[in-house]
């Protein structure tokens, strides 16, 4: 039995011997791609409520009576098209990320800074990442989960595992959260520039289409501003790229369940494409900061097949931002912003 559940770190400083810490949340990702890797993670992820809003008995029921025994094996299934040898692309591409930020950080900020980066469901944690910044000496905290739209089921989960990280701390740090980064001129910019270049290298489709995760629309109506936020990155990437309405569709993808979620879905929205007569459909998934499962398999595979199916020629996946200069660029500015104004120390 611990003295206290008070975590209390010793020989911390008062002097702010680094300027700021940038924690970067990403979701999480499992550890192999194999059905009993998944089965914790999915466990974590699907039994977090902001996840999942049922009544928790209920819900309890059903993700350890069916889904847990169903879902495992599917989805390890799906992970094992993508996984690379250095492992799951979320977190290979998160880690790149957060490598090149603390490298870009260092560069641009007069005093030392920290970076960190912790996944939502699995590890490292939250707790685990907080307490590592604080061991090296990070008296000022910016938390940016890698989601540029808010919702309460990824955003707002996070401010829950950073809020259930501070209730334990003897001594936390001063924080600041970015709530979302939907709008952002600096991210719009790179977002669009990354879709020019690889027009540029591959020629332009008949059609762009933006796909981002969907939530049960039960959530849009109870007031997560994500539905909008979406749409508002899509019309200004829309005008950004100087395009008509009519040559962009925004959809929503990896509805699970059988509740209604934001829709148009992005797997009719392909089908109805390609009956249609759109014969090269561009798809870019701008809610993702890194390439997952949801962009690389959901999306450029599994997606790929039913344009094909439903007589399209070819569905062509625009890569994420991932650690690419533009992302990196945009982020820093982003984070840089949001450390102004915290007040110099008296000696
Ligand atoms: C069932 C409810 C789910 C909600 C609500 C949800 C929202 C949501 N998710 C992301 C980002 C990602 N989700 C990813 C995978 C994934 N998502 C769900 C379910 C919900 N997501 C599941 C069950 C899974 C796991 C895979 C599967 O079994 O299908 C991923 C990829 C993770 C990876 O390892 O690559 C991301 C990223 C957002 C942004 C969001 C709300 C806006
Ligand atoms: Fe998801
Ligand atoms: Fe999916």
């Amino acid at each position: 039995m611990p003295l206290s559940h008070y975590t209390g770190l010793t020989g911390l400083s008062d002097d702010l011997p680094v300027k700021a810490g940038l924690l970067l949340v990403n979701l999480g990702t499992p550890e192999a791609p194999t059905a009993r890797a998944l089965r914790p993670y999915l466990a974590e992820f699907l039994g977090d409520p902001r996840v999942i809003e049922y009544p928790r008995w209920l819900w309890r029921l059903i993700l350890h009576g069916v889904i847990l025994r169903i879902r495992p094996p599917r989805s390890a299934h799906a992970y094992q098209r993508i996984w690379t040898a250095q492992g799951s692309p979320l977190r290979v591409g998160s880690e790149a990320l957060a490598a090149a930020l603390q490298e870009t950080l260092s560069r641009r900020l007069p005093g030392p800074v920290k970076v960190a980066l912790a996944m939502r469901y699995g590890q490292p944690s939250v707790a685990a990442q907080i307490e590592r910044l604080l061991r090296d000496g990070v008296r000022r905290l910016l938390v940016l989960p890698l989601y540029p739209q808010y919702s309460a089921t990824s955003t707002g989960s996070v401010l829950d595992a950073v809020a259930d990280s501070f209730k334990t701390l003897r001594w936390p740090p001063e924080l600041r959260v970015v709530n979302d980064y939907h709008d952002d001129p600096g991210h719009i910019d790179a977002l669009a520039r990354n879709i020019e270049d690889w027009w540029r290298v591959h020629g332009r489709g008949d059609r762009l289409l933006l796909s981002f995760h969907g939530i049960p629309e039960r959530y849009t109506k109870a007031g997560d501003p994500y539905f909008l936020q979406c749409q508002k990155t899509a019309r200004l990437l829309r005008e950004r790229l100087g395009l008509d309405p009519a040559q962009l569709v925004v959809s929503f993808q990896s509805r699970v369940g059988r509740e209604p979620w934001l829709q148009p879905y992005t797997d009719a929205t392909v089908r109805e494409l390609a009956a249609q007569g759109v014969k090269r459909l561009d798809v870019a998934c701008p809610g993702f900061a890194v390439d997952c499962l949801e962009t690389l398999e959901e999306i450029a595979m599994q997606n790929r097949d039913f344009f094909v199916e439903a007589g399209g020629q070819e569905l062509r996946y625009i890569p994420a931002l991932n650690d690419s200069q533009a992302q990196v660029d945009s982020l820093a500015e982003l984070a840089l912003r949001h450390m102004q104004g915290w007040p110099e120390r008296g000696a």
